[in-house]
Parts: C-alpha cells; structure tokens; sequence
C-alpha cells in the first residue's frame, strides 16, 4: 500500500501556525527562564555558570533565528547517546530530498521538526556544562501542578476513599470505576504545555463532575474491549500464569501525570494488573512531558503535603516503585522523530519489553501522531491499517485531539464535526479511546 504523506504546511495549516507562532514562543520563553536562572547558576557554580548561561541563551536565540528564516537543518554537536541517531534520521531526509533541497523548518515534516527543536533545546543545555542539566520547562512543570491542587486533591481523595470500598466490590462496580479513572486520565490529556505556548494549561474544574457531560466528546469509545481484555486476563488468571503486565507511555507531568497515577494504582489494587511499567522522556520534551525527575519531585511533592489523601497517594506510590510492582523506565527512541511503526527496526530492545504488555496505553497526542506515523490518513481508515504494522501488544491510545489527524472514525463522522465544530481536531475539547488488539482472543 503507498502510505499517505507525513503532516506538513500550507499556510493555513494547525502544523504551521506551530512552527510560524507556537515554537517561538516556547523558545522565547526558555531563553527568558535561563536569564532568570542566571543569579542561581552564579550562586551554584560561580562566574563559570554565568558564562554557561550567556552560552546556552546564544545557541537558543541561534536556534529561534534558524527557524524563522527557515534555515537548513543542521546535524547535533552534542554526545548525548541518541546524537548518531538523530543525524543518521537527517541525513535520511536529506538523501530523500536529493542535492537541489535541504530539510529545514517549514519544508520538511512538522513531526520531524517539531521534536528537532526540542532535541536542539536540550543541546543549547547540553553543551554548556555546569548547567548542563538544567531543565528549561520545569519551573513551567511545577507551576501547572501547583494551579491543578483543586482537581488533584478531588482525584487522589476519590481514590483513597474508593480503596476502603474496594475490597468488598462486584465485578459490575469494578468495571464501573475502571471506566471512570480512564476517563479522568482521558481528560487529563487537556492539561499539556505545548498546545497552549508554555501557558499555564492546568485543569481548573472539577474533573469528575464534568465526566458525563464530556461523553458525547469521545469519537471513539472501545473503553468496553479494553475492560473486556483486563477482566478476563484478572478471570483466567492462576499461580501459574505470569503476572499482568500494563503498560503506560507517560504523556504530560502535572494533572495529567496524577490521573495516570491513580488509574495505575487502581488497576494493582484490583489486582486486574500485577505489575504497573511506566515510560517517560529522557530530556525535557514538548515542555511538559514528564521525565523521571518530575515524577519523583511530583511524588515527593504529594509525600510532603497536609492534605491526607495527597500524602498518602504519595506514600504509596513511593512504595509501588521501592517493592518493584510500578517500574519506570525512559528510552532514547521516544524522543527520535520517528514514528512507532519504526520501533522494532530502529529500537528493537523497546519492542521487545512492550511485547511483554498485556495491554499498553498511550497517552496523548504525539503519542497519537506517532502510532498513526502522522500521516495524513483518510479518517475512516482502521486504527490497525494505521498503526503500519506497530503491535508489540494491545494497546489503547488515549487522547484528546491537538493535531489534524484522527483514524477510525464512522463514515460521515467527520464531515458532520467539521460542519458542527470547524476546530475539532485541534481544540483538544473532543477525545478519543481507541484500541487494537492484534491477536483478539
Ligand atoms: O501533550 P500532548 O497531548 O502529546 O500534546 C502535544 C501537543 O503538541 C503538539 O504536537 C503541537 O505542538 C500537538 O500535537 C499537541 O498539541
Ligand atoms: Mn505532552
């Protein structure tokens, strides 16, 4: 089959106004937060750290340049571990180009630029030793989790108050809350950084009591065959089986992060999983996303607060991870460009340990853009067709909708929301919970 092209621009496009608007602005806004630094880096380290900023904000404004005039891109200088990687993946675009074009930021894929700007953000850092492992969106991070306090006590009091009752729980009430707390990490996926420019994004209602109304919002629904697939793993199971494995590809730290949270501790409190692998960048990454570091600021954060329920979530989830049963672990390819389909050639280690899964959610929208390769795919085009062959183990894409790429939808499906809501692949105000399984039993 000849596979549809990647997302790229037309002047009108949600992928341009990115890269024309968005992307400078994230830029901007990282180079003013290291010049704010600039009394502590000088506190830390001394004269040497202030030359270390000045240095580090140069090649950030060098990069904001390159990308507004639409410059070549160029290859990594840096030794971070994935640089062979990346520059092997530019090279690629350019042999496809021929020698009369280059790659660069509004000619190539807004997938493939858009991660090179983060890539090259981390290399401004990178280069500038001693802050080279300052991270440019924490502050941002911490910020849009301390605006979320509301809604994060609401979500972390439920689930302690769910864990007296849980014992005594029918199959029918289980399902009940499972299909909650996935909708609570569902909308969680609103709260992301990068949609809104490093604007605070922080969820400000109550996130259990719009739940219903947001229903209708969901495109796609196969909460049921993701509940079907758990609850007869949890049937089948004996003390000869292995443990159920789940899988969660992390997407944003902040509100989004504790609903992941919450729905993981859930599942091993059923006992529907034994064993909880979570997946996080390894470099600040689309401003929000959470890597190890906000996870654990995020649980010590919880561990240190009056508020009972936050504590004790914290304590827990602390524990989880000392005894083994949540296991955390960052790879270098989720911060390639490249699309997931990719993985089992191009980091067939990470293949492997996601083929251990018994099921593997992907939060949010890069995640989405990434199993889907990005392309422009016609919307009623199946989420299996899409995935190119991607199927370590079932998986389940939970997402709202930030970019202009959505599978698997009904004939006429489209048509009528862009009759309705011209913005609704971009709003993130509508959502999807889509599933494949490739050996259905
Ligand atoms: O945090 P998420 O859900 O992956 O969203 C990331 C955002 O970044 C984008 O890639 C655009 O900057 C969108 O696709 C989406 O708005
Ligand atoms: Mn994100």
């Amino acid at each position: 089959m000849k596979l549809p092209l990647q997302s790229e621009y037309c002047t009108k496009s949600f992928a341009y106004l990115t890269v024309k608007d968005r992307l400078p602005t994230i830029l901007t806004k990282a180079v003013d937060t290291v010049h704010r630094h600039k009394k502590t880096f000088f506190e830390k380290y001394g004269q040497e750290g202030v030359e270390a900023e000045k240095r580090a904000i140069g090649l950030m404004s060098k990069l904001r340049n390159e990308l507004q005039t639409d410059k070549a891109v160029i290859p990594l200088t840096d030794e971070f571990p994935d640089a062979a990687q990346w520059n092997t993946y530019i090279e690629r675009q350019q042999a496809a180009l021929g020698p009369e074009e280059f790659p660069s930021w509004f000619k190539s894929s807004w997938l493939f630029m858009e991660c090179y700007m983060y890539r090259r953000i981390h290399e401004s850092i990178l280069l500038n030793p001693p802050i080279c492992d300052f991270d440019v969106f924490s502050e941002a991070k911490i910020q849009s989790f301390f605006s979320s306090q509301d809604a994060i006590l609401i979500v972390c009091t439920y689930l302690q108050e769910l864990q007296r009752k849980i014992e005594n729980f029918e199959e029918s009430q289980l399902k009940d809350e499972f299909m909650l707390l996935m909708q609570v990490a569902l909308w969680g996926n609103r709260c992301d950084l990068s949609i809104s420019g490093g604007q605070d994004n922080s969820q400000k209602n109550n996130p259990l009591a719009s739940l219903e109304s947001l229903k209708s919002f969901i495109l796609v629904d196969d909460s049921e065959r993701v509940w079907n697939l758990l609850v007869n793993n949890w049937k089948n199971k004996t003390s000869q089986t292995t443990p159920i494995r789940v899988d969660i590809v992390l997407d944003n730290s902040g509100f989004e992060l504790v609903t992941d949270l919450v729905l993981a501790y859930f599942l091993l409190s059923t006992q529907l999983a034994d064993e909880i692998h979570f997946h996080g960048k390894s470099m600040p990454w689309f401003v929000s996303d959470t890597t190890r570091r906000d996870l654990d600021w995020t649980l010590k954060n919880l561990q240190a607060s009056n508020h009972a329920s936050l504590s004790m979530c914290g304590n827990m989830w602390e524990q989880n991870l000392h005894k083994g049963v949540w296991v955390y672990h960052d790879h270098l390819f989720w911060t390639l460009p490249h699309e997931f389909s990719d993985m089992s050639q191009d980091a067939p280690d990470l293949y492997s340990e996601l083929h251990k899964s018994n099921l593997i959610f992907f939060k949010g929208d890069l995640n989405y853009r990434k199993l889907t390769g990005d392309r422009k795919w016609s919307h009623t085009i199946s989420f299996d067709t899409a995935l190119q062959g991607f199927h370590p183990a079932p998986l389940c894409s939970l997402r709202t909708l930030k970019a202009d790429i959505q599978v698997g939808l009904k004939p006429e499906q489209a048509e009528q929301l862009t009759l309705s809501d011209p913005q609704w692949l971009v709003s993130g105000n509508y959502a999807i919970i889509q599933f494949s399984d490739p050996n259905p039993k």
